[in-house]
């Protein structure tokens, strides 16, 4: 069953909107970030680690973005190229906004924080004569992410972003992706995230990002309760993770398909969500069923929490295949479908 109609006509497989950043993973990890002393540099930004992931997986990926006008907006403009990204869309800054740094720090397999510098941010400076129709009209989804919406002019870029692939009947992806910073109030989050989940085809986020999305519409709802609701608003797939108790599928024609973790030596407990979003719209943009997507997602996932990077380590297909073999003859099926 195909839940969205992409239009295999455009060029452009997925346009991304949002931070591209920069993470310092610490090399002495499992201590605080207070004790730690040797950090990796790594492009970093949840859509950005999204869209190298997905371009790994052989898409076309274009990206609407402001970064910085210094050496870490080279690192990540030339990181992007080289990942065959196309840049086209990715300005400069011009009045010396810095680049998002993240300070990761990986106390245990379980247990990790990040911790952002994200004042006078370059991402937020995204602009609505940064957007153009075209470029929209030229691919086969856009991809939102919810930072993107934490303050303005960002915010209207974004909002212009969702009202042009409206118009050019472009599927539309909302990542809920919340980060703290940036966002001056709860309700405002509410605002924002539901304006755009209503207008979203497929909606993926944890249990916590629902939440703060459904704040001033109906808070405490149950997944079953927030998945009907999105596909009353037009959603036609609700994704709704839940760490290492795995995740779930709910498609609009009445379908659950849940899929627990794939058993793997964790480094981290972050990084998950962005492999997972890749290799689970990898799978859609192919045409898949919902449980491949969610194996190729959520296998993807694993990998990612076993590894000291996001974006470095987002694993090409035969990679994830590979692991979803060796996983399957040591653990049987991972996924299990059901009536919502
Ligand atoms: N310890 C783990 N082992 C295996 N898979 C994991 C682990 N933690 C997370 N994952 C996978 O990563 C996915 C996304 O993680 P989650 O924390 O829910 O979202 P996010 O990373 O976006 O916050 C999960 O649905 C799961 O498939
Ligand atoms: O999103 C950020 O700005 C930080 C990311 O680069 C970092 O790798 C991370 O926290 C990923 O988070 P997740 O995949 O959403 O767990």
């Amino acid at each position: 069953m195909k839940y969205i109609d992409f239009d295999k006509k455009r060029p452009m497989d997925l346009v991304l909107l949002g931070r591209i950043a920069i993470d310092f993973n610490p090399v002495d990890y499992f201590k605080t970030l207070e004790e730690s002393t040797t950090f990796r540099k790594y492009l970093g930004g949840s859509p950005a680690n999204i869209a190298v992931g997905i371009a790994r997986l052989g898409k076309r990926v274009g990206f609407f973005a402001r970064v910085s006008d210094d050496r870490f907006g080279d690192f990540v403009v030339n990181y992007f190229e080289n990942e065959g990204i196309d840049v086209s869309r990715i300005r400069r800054c011009t009045n010396g906004e810095k680049l998002g740094l993240t300070f990761t720090e990986i106390l245990n397999e379980n247990e990790s924080s990040i911790l952002m510098y994200r004042n006078d941010i370059a991402d937020l400076q995204l602009d609505v004569s940064d957007i153009d129709e075209a470029y929209i009209k030229n691919s086969k989804a856009i991809l939102i992410s919810g930072t993107a919406l934490a303050e303005s002019p960002s915010r209207e870029a974004a909002l212009r972003a969702l009202s042009l692939a409206k118009r050019t009947n472009t599927p539309v992806i909302f990542d809920i992706d919340y980060r703290e910073y940036n966002w001056r109030s709860k309700d405002e989050i509410s605002i924002y995230y539901s304006i755009v989940a209503r207008q979203s085809d497929i909606i993926l986020g944890s249990r916590e990002e629902y939440d703060l999305t459904e704040r001033l519409i109906e808070p405490g709802r149950t997944d079953m309760e927030t998945a009907k609701y999105w596909h009353s608003q037009g959603a036609k797939i609700v994704v709704i993770k839940h760490g290492k108790q795995g995740s779930t599928a709910y498609t609009n024609d009445g379908q659950k398909y849940s899929i627990k973790p794939f058993p793997v030596k964790a480094l981290k407990s972050f990084g998950g969500g962005d492999g997972y979003a890749a290799a689970f719209l990898f799978g859609l943009l192919e045409g898949m069923d919902i449980h491949e997507c969610l194996e190729l997602g959520s296998a993807s996932a694993s990998l990612l929490v076993a590894s000291h990077a996001c974006s470095e380590d987002m694993p090409t297909l035969d990679v994830i295949k590979n692991f979803i073999a060796k996983s399957k003859e040591e653990f049987g099926d991972m996924v299990a479908i059901s009536e919502e």
